[in-house]
């Protein structure tokens, strides 16, 4: 199994390849970034190779440049986390226009003559996954991105922390923008099957204080040392495993959505999703409560109105 990475050199890119290395189903990766970070990248690939020897493993890495991306041709998946990094300084947002930039670039280039899945990490990730969409002529199922995927693992860490739980036992969701208009689902949450609201302790859960460290968690983690890269990377090879296994997992990644929830259509948004060989093989029709449905309506808002600001560039 094949898989390209477009922005190995970065936090994320790196971690990811890594990871994916010492993954049994993947036997071929490709390690892509621009001319300048080629030598960055010959040395990612020496401590892979130096890390799988250690395990007793063998997988094909190859360095490219970002000149020629039909090397791409045959990854099943391709994921991007290529672009300007966000400072402490700016939303998520602010990053849309040069980012916008980089992705058309790559996506169209490679779109003319690579059949692939598209998983957009860059930010704002849920624009992006749309600009990637557009750009790629791709189908829908095809281009996804990371979405509220990390937030919904971040909630779940806080609330199995609060109940004194094994993380396992949590089931939850946020879904929406990345972002801060992110909406977390507490009627999707529950321990060992029981909905929060009848557990004991409930009332005095500090929901506004949970919320908040999620929403604040990446420019946290910049704040503290410089980038997150673990969690993001780990995020990304749990949807990888997920669609080369066919898993069929309901996770929450940015789709782009038809109407499927609530009439709401033409935008890529987080929200529940089957996963599996196809990508998205589903978005899932969810109910939801009606304060959640106002907050998700809102996020939508704010991800569209981003959207038209970059679709044109
Ligand atoms: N979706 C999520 O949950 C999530 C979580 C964390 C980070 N991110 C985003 O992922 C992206 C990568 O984060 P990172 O920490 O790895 O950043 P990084 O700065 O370490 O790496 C960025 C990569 O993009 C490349 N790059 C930079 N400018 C470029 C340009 N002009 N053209 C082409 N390539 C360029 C760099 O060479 C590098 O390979 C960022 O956009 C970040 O905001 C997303």
């Amino acid at each position: 199994m094949k898989v390209s990475v477009i922005g190995a050199s970065g936090r994320i890119g790196s971690m990811v390849s890594f990871l994916l290395a010492k993954e049994p189903y993947i036997n071929h990766i490709n390690l892509i970034s621009r001319e300048k970070s080629l030598n960055k990248l010959k040395g990612i690939k020496m401590d892979i190779y130096d890390a799988l020897a250690a395990e007793g493993r063998d997988a094909e890495i190859e360095v490219h440049s970002e000149k020629d991306l039909s090397v791409v041709d045959g990854s099943e998946i391709t994921i991007i986390p290529a672009g300007v990094p966000r400072n402490d300084k700016m939303s998520r947002l602010d990053l849309a226009k040069e980012n916008a930039k980089i992705v058309k670039n790559y996506v169209r280039n490679l779109s003319k003559t690579c059949d692939t899945k598209l998983f957009m990490i860059t930010n704002p990730v849920d624009v992006m996954t749309q600009k990637a969409l557009v750009e790629s002529g791709y189908e829908k199922n095809q281009v996804f991105g990371l979405g509220t995927h990390l937030d919904s693992m971040r909630f779940k860490v806080a609330i199995a922390k609060y109940f004194g739980v094994h993380i396992d036992d949590v089931r939850t969701r946020i879904i929406g923008e990345h972002g801060d208009t992110m909406v977390p689902l507490l009627s999707a949450t529950a321990i060992g099957g029981i909905p929060i609201n009848r557990l004991p302790g409930f009332e005095n859960l500090p929901y506004q204080k949970i919320v908040d460290f999620v929403k604040n968690g990446g420019k946290r983690i910049i704040e503290l040392k410089g980038g997150s890269e673990y969690g993001p990377a780990s995020a990304i090879v749990n949807v990888v495993k997920c669609i080369i296994h066919n898993d069929k997992r309901l996770l929450t990644l940015s789709a782009y959505l038809d109407g499927e929830i609530d009439g709401i259509k033409d935008v890529c948004i987080g929200a529940p999703v089957v996963v599996g060989k196809n990508g998205i093989e589903e978005v899932v029709p969810i109910k939801i409560s009606d304060d959640e449905f106002k907050a998700f309506k809102h996020s939508v808002e704010v991800v569209k109105n981003c959207w038209n600001e970059v679709k044109d560039i």
